[in-house]
């Protein structure tokens, strides 16, 4: 679908930040002025970024979406070119008119163009994208703790030396980048599909940026690095506390923002560190991998909260390109049938054979499917995650060869739990 008349789609320079802001204090409700937003560093890379208007009667932007341009996102065994959709907005007074579907349309070709064979996404509202063939490729926990959770051991924790400053972004922004980077090929060099990391200088910028503006009131940002023997950082954890003074005494919460670390002594140091700060009763941390090291290492889980949300959603853009370019975790022989009512390249039979934890050839046949499955099933489970099998107990993988289902299923998932830690 075309830009619906009489709008316009154009590229949008930085010079437009204010127009991009008024839009977005509308499509995202604030209590912050454009004035003040303004001071916030932008995450965005302005070369992908476009707006939708009415040129002629003067209305300044009605609708906006940016791409950041990944070069590096990790999928199962490597690291590939994904355009992430960022940004979405349309005024109130211009919604429900196809701004968004056809922003979206753009958004595919765009990324086509600039050799991305994946886009992805955090959504707003889950129910949103799933109709353009986005597929929900990995879930996050949210954790909530309480003060001195007992953690089950670990050798060498305690030998380990922690240090806790406030957050300053050119000491610790460096630091904190390299172990964020490390992390996405631990353990042992598997890799964490989905663990987008700072790529572009925009994101890394607004990531260690710590205005008051985003601090809802909590402390300024506070950084936990845990050192090695030789003083090497090997985990970082960055938090806010907050405390009331209530009758019965203090009741603070500790609101982690991340905690990484690069090995199971440095995990055990840092969370125990983390789980028994003076004044605090509480631990929250908002968004950690299902098989993040703190949830195997708590000793009583029922004691935990936790609960858990969509993260990434993946949508296949260029079919062929995206299956060949990840590994999968064990030999697999499949012709998957596949429909896509948007990119219709991607739509027909396709014939994916890989040796375990190899590459995959992806050609075109005729011969009769053994799964017939829709783009967005695909998308969900490209990242290792979320199950083919599971996807055809709902009856969203139809299985013609049910000798198959195994082989593809466990084919297509990955022994680390596909997680990226932040929202961008
Ligand atoms: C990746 C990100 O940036 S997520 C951020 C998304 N942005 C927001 O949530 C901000 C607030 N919301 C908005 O700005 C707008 O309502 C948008 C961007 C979600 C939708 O924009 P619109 O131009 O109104 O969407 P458009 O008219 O193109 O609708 C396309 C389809 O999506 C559906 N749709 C749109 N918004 C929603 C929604 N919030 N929930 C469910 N369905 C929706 C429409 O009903 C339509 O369905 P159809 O194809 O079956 O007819």
């Amino acid at each position: 679908m075309p830009v619906p008349a009489p709008y316009r789609l154009a590229p949008v320079g930085s010079d437009r930040l204010d127009d991009v802001l008024r839009l977005d204090v509308w499509a995202f409700p604030t209590d912050h002025s454009v004035e003040q937003l303004r001071g916030v560093p932008s995450p965005l890379t302005w070369s992908r970024a476009y707006g939708v208007g009415r040129p002629e009667d003067g209305t300044d932007l009605a609708g906006f979406h940016a791409t950041y341009p990944l070069r590096a996102y990790p999928v199962p065994g490597a690291e590939v070119a994904c355009g992430w959709l960022t940004w979405v907005g349309v005024h109130p007074n211009h919604r429900r008119r196809g701004i968004l579907r056809s922003m979206i349309e753009f958004h595919f070709e765009d990324c086509i163009a600039n050799g991305e064979a994946i886009s992805a996404l955090t959504a707003s509202e889950p129910p949103i994208y799933g109709r353009f063939g986005y597929g929900m490729a990995s879930t996050t926990l949210s954790l909530s703790l309480a003060r001195r959770a007992a953690l089950r051991p670990v050798a060498g924790s305690d030998a380990l030396d922690i240090d806790i400053v406030e957050w300053d972004a050119g000491i610790h922004g460096p630091i904190v980048a390299e172990i964020h980077q490390s992390y996405a090929r631990v353990p042992e060099g598997l890799g964490r599909p989905g663990w987008a990391t700072r790529e572009t200088p925009e994101l890394r910028t607004a990531r260690e940026a710590d205005p008051p503006l985003t601090r809802d009131g909590r402390e300024s940002l506070r950084l936990l690095l845990v050192r090695d023997g030789d003083g090497r950082p090997v985990a970082f954890a960055t938090f806010r506390r907050t405390v009331a003074w209530e009758r019965g005494g203090p009741e603070g919460t500790v609101h982690v923002r991340e905690a990484v670390a690069l090995a199971p002594a440095a995990a055990h140091r840092l969370w125990s560190t983390l789980l028994d700060l003076d004044l605090t009763t509480r631990v929250k941390a908002g968004i950690v991998a299902v098989d993040d090291p703190i949830v195997s290492l708590i000793v009583d889980i029922r004691a935990a909260t936790a609960d858990y949300q969509d993260h990434t959603w993946v949508r296949i853009l260029d079919l062929p390109r995206a299956l060949a370019e990840r590994r999968y975790a064990g030999e697999v022989d499949v012709v998957l049938e596949v429909s896509d009512g948007m990119l219709p390249a991607n739509a027909g039979r396709w014939r994916v054979r890989a040796d375990a934890w190899q590459h995959a050839g992806v050609t075109r046949t005729d011969a009769e499917p053994d799964l017939v499955l829709d783009i967005r099933e695909l998308g969900a489970a490209h990242l290792g995650s979320t199950s083919l099998a599971g996807l055809a107990l709902a009856g969203l993988v139809e299985v013609r060869s049910p000798d198959k289902l195994a082989s593809a299923a466990a084919a297509w998932s990955w022994p680390v739990a596909a997680a990226a830690n932040w929202i961008f």
